[in-house]
Protein backbone atom coordinates (compact mmCIF):
# COMPACT_ATOMS: atom_id res chain seq x y z
CA UNK A 1 0.00 0.00 0.00
CA UNK A 2 1.32 3.38 -0.75
CA UNK A 3 0.19 6.86 -0.92
CA UNK A 4 -3.23 5.03 0.06
CA UNK A 5 -6.07 7.99 1.31
CA UNK A 6 -7.44 7.29 4.59
CA UNK A 7 -10.35 8.54 5.69
CA UNK A 8 -10.34 7.97 9.45
CA UNK A 9 -7.40 7.70 11.60
CA UNK A 10 -8.56 5.02 14.66
CA UNK A 11 -5.90 4.13 17.39
CA UNK A 12 -5.89 1.34 19.52
CA UNK A 13 -5.13 1.56 23.10
CA UNK A 14 -4.99 -0.58 26.50
CA UNK A 15 -3.32 -2.11 28.30
CA UNK A 16 -0.78 -4.65 27.41
CA UNK A 17 -1.97 -8.26 26.57
CA UNK A 18 -5.63 -7.11 26.39
CA UNK A 19 -5.79 -8.24 22.72
CA UNK A 20 -5.99 -4.76 20.70
CA UNK A 21 -3.65 -7.02 18.03
CA UNK A 22 -6.01 -9.91 17.96
CA UNK A 23 -9.37 -7.46 17.47
CA UNK A 24 -7.23 -6.10 14.58
CA UNK A 25 -6.48 -8.81 12.87
CA UNK A 26 -9.96 -10.65 13.53
CA UNK A 27 -11.87 -7.63 11.82
CA UNK A 28 -8.74 -7.13 8.69
CA UNK A 29 -7.88 -11.15 8.14
CA UNK A 30 -10.86 -12.42 9.95
CA UNK A 31 -8.46 -14.58 11.78
CA UNK A 32 -7.38 -15.50 15.57
CA UNK A 33 -4.05 -16.27 15.79
CA UNK A 34 -2.76 -18.64 18.35
CA UNK A 35 0.57 -19.67 19.62
CA UNK A 36 2.75 -17.73 21.65
CA UNK A 37 2.23 -13.96 22.79
CA UNK A 38 3.99 -11.57 21.39
CA UNK A 39 4.03 -7.84 22.55
CA UNK A 40 3.34 -5.10 20.14
CA UNK A 41 6.68 -3.28 19.93
CA UNK A 42 6.06 0.73 19.22
CA UNK A 43 2.89 0.40 16.85
CA UNK A 44 1.73 -1.21 13.50
CA UNK A 45 -0.44 -0.02 11.47
CA UNK A 46 -3.23 -1.00 8.49
CA UNK A 47 -5.71 0.06 6.38
CA UNK A 48 -9.15 -1.55 5.79
CA UNK A 49 -11.46 -0.47 3.42
CA UNK A 50 -15.05 -0.83 3.52
CA UNK A 51 -18.93 0.16 3.01
CA UNK A 52 -20.79 2.35 4.64
CA UNK A 53 -24.29 2.47 2.42
CA UNK A 54 -23.45 3.47 -1.21
CA UNK A 55 -19.88 5.10 0.61
CA UNK A 56 -16.72 3.64 0.58
CA UNK A 57 -14.66 4.60 3.94
CA UNK A 58 -11.19 3.69 4.32
CA UNK A 59 -10.05 3.51 8.00
CA UNK A 60 -6.45 3.68 8.75
CA UNK A 61 -5.99 1.62 12.11
CA UNK A 62 -3.04 2.11 14.59
CA UNK A 63 -2.22 -0.78 16.80
CA UNK A 64 -0.47 0.81 19.77
CA UNK A 65 2.11 -1.10 22.18
CA UNK A 66 -0.03 -1.77 25.44
CA UNK A 67 3.19 -1.95 27.50
CA UNK A 68 3.58 1.45 29.84
CA UNK A 69 7.39 1.28 28.25
CA UNK A 70 5.79 2.75 24.98
CA UNK A 71 3.49 5.06 26.69
CA UNK A 72 5.30 8.19 25.48
CA UNK A 73 4.95 6.60 21.94
CA UNK A 74 1.03 5.81 22.21
CA UNK A 75 0.45 9.31 22.97
CA UNK A 76 2.03 10.19 19.18
CA UNK A 77 0.14 7.68 17.66
CA UNK A 78 -3.14 9.09 19.07
CA UNK A 79 -2.77 12.13 17.67
CA UNK A 80 -5.08 13.27 15.06
CA UNK A 81 -7.08 10.04 15.41
CA UNK A 82 -10.68 10.56 14.61
CA UNK A 83 -11.68 7.62 16.60
CA UNK A 84 -9.98 5.54 19.70
CA UNK A 85 -11.25 2.06 20.53
CA UNK A 86 -9.99 1.77 24.54
CA UNK A 87 -9.71 -1.68 24.99
CA UNK A 88 -9.76 -3.32 28.55
CA UNK A 89 -10.15 -7.55 29.13
CA UNK A 90 -13.41 -8.32 30.90
CA UNK A 91 -11.13 -10.59 33.16
CA UNK A 92 -8.92 -8.23 34.47
CA UNK A 93 -10.10 -4.96 36.41
CA UNK A 94 -6.62 -3.27 36.39
CA UNK A 95 -7.06 -3.38 32.56
CA UNK A 96 -9.73 -1.39 33.20
CA UNK A 97 -8.24 0.99 35.32
CA UNK A 98 -5.77 1.07 32.43
CA UNK A 99 -8.70 2.11 29.84
CA UNK A 100 -9.63 4.76 32.59
CA UNK A 101 -6.57 6.69 32.21
CA UNK A 102 -6.59 6.85 28.40
CA UNK A 103 -9.60 8.04 28.49
CA UNK A 104 -8.80 11.06 30.40
CA UNK A 105 -5.62 11.62 28.13
CA UNK A 106 -7.89 11.76 24.93
CA UNK A 107 -10.64 13.88 26.61
CA UNK A 108 -7.86 16.24 28.17
CA UNK A 109 -6.14 16.42 24.48
CA UNK A 110 -8.46 15.15 21.78
CA UNK A 111 -11.39 16.75 21.90
CA UNK A 112 -12.83 15.36 18.52
CA UNK A 113 -11.99 11.91 19.06
CA UNK A 114 -14.76 9.71 19.59
CA UNK A 115 -14.03 6.92 22.06
CA UNK A 116 -15.41 3.43 21.95
CA UNK A 117 -14.76 1.17 24.79
CA UNK A 118 -13.81 -2.21 23.67
CA UNK A 119 -14.34 -5.18 26.72
CA UNK A 120 -12.65 -7.83 25.12
CA UNK A 121 -12.18 -11.68 25.53
CA UNK A 122 -16.19 -12.39 25.77
CA UNK A 123 -15.42 -16.10 25.09
CA UNK A 124 -13.58 -16.61 28.50
CA UNK A 125 -17.02 -15.38 29.86
CA UNK A 126 -19.17 -17.81 27.67
CA UNK A 127 -16.86 -20.52 29.12
CA UNK A 128 -17.26 -19.37 32.40
CA UNK A 129 -19.30 -16.42 33.89
CA UNK A 130 -17.04 -16.18 36.87
CA UNK A 131 -14.26 -15.02 35.09
CA UNK A 132 -15.77 -11.63 34.64
CA UNK A 133 -13.99 -8.90 36.44
CA UNK A 134 -15.36 -6.04 35.22
CA UNK A 135 -18.75 -5.51 35.59
CA UNK A 136 -21.11 -4.83 32.13
CA UNK A 137 -23.22 -2.25 34.09
CA UNK A 138 -20.79 -0.10 35.81
CA UNK A 139 -18.63 0.54 32.61
CA UNK A 140 -22.26 1.16 30.83
CA UNK A 141 -23.13 4.10 32.98
CA UNK A 142 -18.97 5.31 32.34
CA UNK A 143 -19.57 5.36 28.93
CA UNK A 144 -22.73 7.05 28.84
CA UNK A 145 -20.34 9.53 31.00
CA UNK A 146 -17.99 10.53 28.71
CA UNK A 147 -20.15 9.95 26.11
CA UNK A 148 -18.50 6.88 24.66
CA UNK A 149 -20.31 3.73 22.89
CA UNK A 150 -19.57 0.02 24.70
CA UNK A 151 -18.66 -3.17 23.03
CA UNK A 152 -18.08 -6.25 24.48
CA UNK A 153 -16.06 -8.56 21.91
CA UNK A 154 -14.19 -11.89 21.24
CA UNK A 155 -11.75 -11.84 18.45
CA UNK A 156 -11.54 -15.85 19.25
CA UNK A 157 -15.31 -16.18 18.17
CA UNK A 158 -15.26 -12.47 16.31
CA UNK A 159 -18.34 -11.70 18.32
CA UNK A 160 -18.97 -8.17 17.76
CA UNK A 161 -15.88 -6.92 15.94
CA UNK A 162 -17.22 -6.25 13.05
CA UNK A 163 -20.03 -4.37 14.74
CA UNK A 164 -17.56 -2.48 16.27
CA UNK A 165 -15.42 -1.37 13.42
CA UNK A 166 -19.03 -0.81 10.98
CA UNK A 167 -20.05 1.72 13.91
CA UNK A 168 -16.61 3.59 13.88
CA UNK A 169 -16.94 4.22 9.91
CA UNK A 170 -20.57 4.76 10.45
CA UNK A 171 -20.27 7.80 12.83
CA UNK A 172 -17.32 9.17 10.56
CA UNK A 173 -20.29 9.05 7.59
CA UNK A 174 -22.84 10.56 9.79
CA UNK A 175 -20.51 13.34 10.93
CA UNK A 176 -19.03 13.97 7.97
CA UNK A 177 -23.27 14.26 6.34
CA UNK A 178 -23.66 16.42 9.36
CA UNK A 179 -20.87 19.06 8.25
CA UNK A 180 -21.66 19.32 4.80
CA UNK A 181 -25.12 20.29 6.01
CA UNK A 182 -23.85 22.78 8.49
CA UNK A 183 -21.39 24.00 5.93
CA UNK A 184 -18.41 23.02 8.88
CA UNK A 185 -15.53 22.11 6.83
CA UNK A 186 -13.98 18.87 7.37
CA UNK A 187 -9.99 17.80 7.87
CA UNK A 188 -8.46 16.67 4.76
CA UNK A 189 -7.97 12.89 4.64
CA UNK A 190 -4.38 11.76 5.80
CA UNK A 191 -2.27 10.62 2.76
CA UNK A 192 -0.48 7.63 3.92
CA UNK A 193 2.80 5.76 2.96
CA UNK A 194 4.62 2.39 2.75
CA UNK A 195 7.44 1.48 5.16
CA UNK A 196 7.92 -1.97 7.04
CA UNK A 197 5.91 -2.74 10.02
CA UNK A 198 7.18 -2.47 13.27
CA UNK A 199 5.88 -5.68 14.70
CA UNK A 200 3.67 -8.41 14.59
CA UNK A 201 1.56 -9.92 11.38
CA UNK A 202 0.14 -6.09 10.72
CA UNK A 203 1.68 -4.47 7.84
CA UNK A 204 1.72 -1.29 6.12
CA UNK A 205 3.43 1.21 8.75
CA UNK A 206 3.26 4.95 7.46
CA UNK A 207 5.18 7.82 8.71
CA UNK A 208 4.17 8.47 12.14
CA UNK A 209 1.53 11.25 12.34
CA UNK A 210 2.85 15.01 12.55
CA UNK A 211 2.15 16.90 15.88
N1 LIG B 1 -9.66 -16.21 24.66
C1 LIG B 1 -9.30 -15.09 24.05
N2 LIG B 1 -8.01 -14.71 24.04
C2 LIG B 1 -7.68 -13.58 23.41
C3 LIG B 1 -8.64 -12.76 22.77
N3 LIG B 1 -8.02 -11.69 22.25
C4 LIG B 1 -6.72 -11.84 22.53
N4 LIG B 1 -6.50 -12.98 23.23
C5 LIG B 1 -5.21 -13.48 23.71
O1 LIG B 1 -4.65 -12.51 24.59
C6 LIG B 1 -3.22 -12.41 24.39
C7 LIG B 1 -2.85 -10.97 24.07
O2 LIG B 1 -3.43 -10.61 22.82
P1 LIG B 1 -2.83 -9.44 21.91
O3 LIG B 1 -3.82 -9.19 20.83
O4 LIG B 1 -1.45 -9.72 21.51
O5 LIG B 1 -2.83 -8.25 22.97
P2 LIG B 1 -2.35 -6.73 22.79
O6 LIG B 1 -3.30 -5.88 23.54
O7 LIG B 1 -2.18 -6.39 21.35
O8 LIG B 1 -0.96 -6.74 23.54
P3 LIG B 1 0.26 -5.68 23.41
O9 LIG B 1 0.76 -5.77 22.02
O10 LIG B 1 1.28 -6.13 24.42
O11 LIG B 1 -0.28 -4.33 23.75
C8 LIG B 1 -2.89 -13.39 23.27
O12 LIG B 1 -2.44 -14.59 23.87
C9 LIG B 1 -4.20 -13.62 22.56
O13 LIG B 1 -4.32 -14.89 21.95
C10 LIG B 1 -10.01 -13.19 22.78
O14 LIG B 1 -10.93 -12.56 22.26
N5 LIG B 1 -10.27 -14.36 23.46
Amino acid sequence: MSGQRVDVKVVMLGKEYVGKTSLVERYVHDRFLVGPYQNTIGAAFVAKVMSVGDRTVTLGIWDTAGSERYEAMSRIYYRGAKAAIVCYDLTDSSSFERAKFWVKELRNLEEGCQIYLCGTKSDLLEEDRRRRRVDFHDVQDYADNIKAQLFETSSKTGQSVDELFQKVAEDYVSVAAFQVMTGVSFPSPVETSSRPTASGPLHELPDPPKE
